[in-house]
């Protein structure tokens, strides 16, 4: 970066000191008024922040690059650093610059990151900010620790496998990511923002106890019923010394480690995730998703305790259950409404005691505080009236803390407690002295410049002050032949001239001192409220983490209430039955009504192939399924006239796909990939959505392998809805036990198509491809060609049909499962299709030659001899398959 230090001004050797401490992140240097950054960190920032690179001084012949921010702005910026993932460390100055000999001592006060921010200003209201660390141990188990430094949340978990780990990161969505330096980070895990990564030995496992128990200052884990031998305990010890090193303060609010074990949830993997478009669309932003439609809480942290239920939906029915009552007695009795205009006024609670924990709250912090505590009362009030504390427990109301607040804090106070002015008058009898005392010298200053009005004939006179004269007697030049002789001139402007008279002096000193004196005790005031709320801040928090609940459970019981949704019920049969069940994006969103539909799975019924028009609801139907199996196991009501669950471990699903060219995958290759995922991990109690599997190869092999994983699923009796174009696999239902098909219906107009979504037993009869592609917008000619082609193919087809009934008795074994040769079916299906009597081989009802497919789609007069020479590979290839 430089040359040695020697060659650099005394200003620039202490920069370079200060930011050999802090080589990975930026440092913002404080000078006067701006934050400066050299070197490197000089052309970062300009590059990220847009920022002008200047230049100052020399390093080893060459200029400085230089960029500043000023320092009144400097929280806009830090926010936008923080948004891109950067750390930064904020070196101030502590010298007086008056008393220093060379340049004033500066030090690092604080270091920004992603994962440890706590200033509103830096942080997004309604997402966690979650800091993470991870770490492998010998047995390939996986620690993993996280902690919201703005709520106190911390917990452990450890993960048996790379990609438990990895899906885990995906639910959490780290703002920032610890790791040992010598971990080889999984690859998925290596484009996920902030990652850090830190000594192996902050990562020991004996060390992370000792500091675990420093914090929270136990003799052992076991109150938090954690083990020693936890594989998390690394990790956690990590977490808790990246922090010590970036915050500089004490961490009162994280007073627990709470362990989540994966067995506890309905398992979703990070495509399921997606694809249910829970807090996210698959563009990535928040707009039509789930969370859009049900997030009506009040508070920000009511928002994000939502978000979290939705990525994690529990399988504990008992906690279900007792989530269902309390939003089941709220909408009966529609205390929701009451409740919701007192939740209101609540606010961030969650946030602002993390800031009061840090005494890094600032005065409006504890008005907020204030004004919540002044809201218990009445949500009990509300509890009790309508007989509610059974489900839902009083709060306690802090009442001390709250009169203490209302005594000492204005009602309004300025931003920032150096403004002065936050502190109530009557809380503290210094406090009001020096406040009459600077207050009353306005007055006494009016008086003695009437005195000398009166004294020097000069009506004109008056009294200013400023920082560098202090305070002075002004008179115009005019009246300079009436000046008396004890005047002293300080100071001559074009029309005036100013003077100091010693009782000013006097005065100016009671003043000064006066006025810092009651800045000075408002701050030491402050910072003793500060203290005194960290007694009962365990006790603050539980009470913000109830008001968050409460929040979600009113929420819930409006949107039952609102959208008419029916309380879900759970049985301990391996079943699932929904009646007139709706998706909740697609019926709030959707101009037309909602055509709700019913599901059921039982011991006996596992796999629904489901066929039926592009358009026709297929996707819909699925996903509704899912959601609503989803929305049960977090408490909340479902959009359905009734639902039964039985229990559910994870829930698969695989549909639609796009290239992540980023990963260098193609659409076939993350389709398999998300295929053997599900077929490896589905169990009988899995929930498995297949969406026209096979699409992304060649009509035979897709068909083949549709066909086979809809057989290994029909074995492992997961709950499957699998829809598909591939009409083939609409025989499974004669050949499979527990199979049955449904499709979704149309009809037709003329040449257009109206989509009944209804979903109905039986295969679809057709499929109306023309007719979706006239609405697409298919030029008409390009319709009429493909219209004759489809019945020329149809003409094949029906003399195909012929030899395919020919072939429909199966090998199934005596339990009707099927047998090896079952398995091998496609291939003799097409084999035994090969010799019917139409001479065509290979020509199933819908699938043309892909080699005449191809040929028709090329221009011979367009292609180059070099194109021509690969299509011939291209068909020889496919002539292979
Ligand atoms: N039950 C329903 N009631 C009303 N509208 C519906 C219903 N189901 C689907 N729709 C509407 O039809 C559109 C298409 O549905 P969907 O994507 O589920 O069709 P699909 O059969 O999966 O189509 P493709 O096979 O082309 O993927 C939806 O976006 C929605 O607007």
């Amino acid at each position: 970066m430089a040359d040695s230090a020697s060659k650099h001004t005394p200003m620039m050797q202490q920069y370079l000191a200060i930011k050999a401490e802090h080589p990975d992140i930026l440092l913002f240097y404080r000078m006067g008024d701006f934050y400066e950054l050299f070197f490197a960190d000089a052309q970062r920032a300009a590059d990220l922040l847009d920022i002008t690179l200047t230049q100052r001084g020399q390093s080893g012949g060459a200029p400085i690059p230089m960029a500043g921010v000023p320092y009144h702005a400097v929280e806009g910026y830090l926010a936008r650093l923080i948004k891109l993932g950067e750390s930064v460390a904020i070196c101030e100055q502590v010298g007086d610059p008056a008393t220093s000999k060379g340049p004033v001592e500066r030090k690092v006060m604080r270091i920004v990151t992603p994962g440890t921010v706590s200033d509103e200003a830096l942080l997004e209201p309604y997402k966690e900010n979650l800091l993470v660390a991870i770490s492998q141990l010998q047995n390939d188990t996986w620690g993993l620790a996280a902690v919201d430094i703005t709520s106190g949340r911390f917990v452990v978990s450890s993960h048996a496998s790379t990609d438990a780990v990895v899906s885990e990161l995906e639910r959490l969505q780290p703002a920032e990511l610890l790791y040992p330096e010598r971990l080889n980070l999984p690859q998925s895990v290596k484009s996920m923002p902030s990652l850090r990564r830190r000594p192996d030995w902050e990562f020991a496992a004996d060390s992370g106890e000792q500091a675990l128990l420093r914090q929270f200052g136990t003799h052992d884990l076991s109150g938090f019923g954690l083990d020693s031998n936890h594989p998390g305990i690394g990790a956690a010890g990590c977490i808790l010394q990246y922090i010590k090193d970036t915050q500089r303060s004490a961490l009162p609010h994280l007073q627990k480690i709470q362990q989540e074990f994966a067995r506890d949830a309905i398992h979703l993997d990070s495509v399921t995730r997606r694809n249910l478009e829970l807090t996210k669309n698959l563009q990535g932003t928040a707009t039509h998703t789930l969370a859009a439609v049900l997030d009506e809480t009040k508070t920000p942290m009511g928002s994000r305790l939502l978000q979290r239920w939705l990525h994690r939906p529990l399988r504990n029915i008992d906690r279900l259950q007792q989530r269902l009552n309390v939003v089941a007695a709220l909408k009966e009795c529609g205390a929701w409404q009451s409740l919701q205009l007192c939740l209101r006024d609540i606010g961030d609670l969650e946030r602002i005691l993390a800031r009061i924990a840090l005494q890094s709250a600032r005065p409006r912090d504890l008005t907020r505080l204030r004004n919540a505590l002044a809201i218990l009362p009445k949500i009990n009030a509300l509890l009790g009236e309508h007989e509610l504390q059974a489900h839902y427990p009083e709060f306690p109301l802090f009442a001390d803390i709250h009169q203490l607040l209302a005594q000492a804090i204005n009602d309004n106070p300025p931003v920032l407690i150096r403004d002065g002015g936050v502190i109530r008058e009557g809380y503290h009898a210094d406090l009001d002295h020096y406040r009459e005392l600077s207050a009353g010298g306005n007055e006494q200053l009016e008086q003695l410049a009437q005195r000398e009005r009166e004294r020097t004939g000069i009506q004109n006179l008056k009294i200013g002050y400023n920082k560098v004269h202090g305070f002075y007697i002004e008179l115009s030049r005019l009246a300079a032949d009436k000046v008396p002789a004890e005047y002293q001139r300080r100071q001559t402007l074009k029309n005036a001239e100013r003077y100091i008279i010693p009782e000013l002096k006097t005065f100016e000193e009671q003043v000064l001192q006066s006025q810092s004196r009651s800045l000075a005790l408002e701050k030491e005031l402050y910072q003793g409220i500060l203290e005194r709320l960290q007694a009962p801040l365990g006790e603050l928090q539980a009470t913000a983490y109830r008001l968050a609940e409460l929040d979600v459970f009113a929420c819930f019981s409006e949107r039952a209430t609102t959208l008419n949704y029916v309380q879900p019920n759970f049985t301990s049969a391996n079943e699932l039955h929904i009646e007139g069940g709706r998706h909740p994006v697609v019926e709030a969103f959707s101009e037309s009504p909602f055509i709700a539909n019913n599901v059921e799975f039982a011991e006996n019924k596992r796999l629904k192939i489901i066929t039926g028009p592009n358009m026709g609801g297929k996707s819909t139907y699925m996903r509704q399924t899912a959601i609503i199996a989803l929305l049960a196991h977090t408490g909340c009501f479902v959009p359905a006239k009734s639902a039964t669950l039985g229990p559910i471990d994870r829930i698969f699903t695989r549909i639609g796909a796009a290239d992540e060219l980023a990963s260098g995958r193609s659409t076939f290759m993350v389709e398999m990939t998300e295929t053997a995922n599900i077929l490896h991990n589905a169990s009988a109690h899995s929930l498995v959505l297949m969406d026209e599997i096979g699409r992304g190869t060649s009509t035979y092999d897709g068909l083949a392998l549709a066909w086979a994983s809809a057989e290994a699923l029909v074995e492992k009796r997961a709950m499957t809805l699998f829809a598909t174009h591939y009409f083939e696999l609409t025989q499974l239902a004669e050949l499979l036990p527990y199979t049955t098909n449904v499709h979704v219906d149309a009809t037709e107009h003329g040449d257009a198509v109206a989509f009944l979504y209804q979903v109905q037993q039986g295969p679809a009869s057709r499929s109306f491809g023309l007719q979706v592609a006239r609405l697409a917008g298919v030029p008409e000619a390009v319709l009429q060609r493909a219209k004759l082609r489809l019945a020329a193919l149809e003409q094949t087809g029906k003399k195909s049909k012929k030899a395919e009934h020919s072939q429909v008795e199966l090998p199934l074994n005596e339990e009707n499962t099927l047998t090896e040769e079952a398995v091998q079916l496609p291939t003799q299906a097409r084999q035994r299709l090969g010799e019917n009597d139409s001479g065509e081989s290979f020509q199933l009802t819908t699938a043309p030659d892909p080699r005449i497919e191809r040929l028709e789609t090329c221009n011979p007069d367009e292609m180059s001899p070099k194109e021509a020479l690969a299509l011939l590979y291209e068909l020889q290839q496919l002539g292979k398959r």
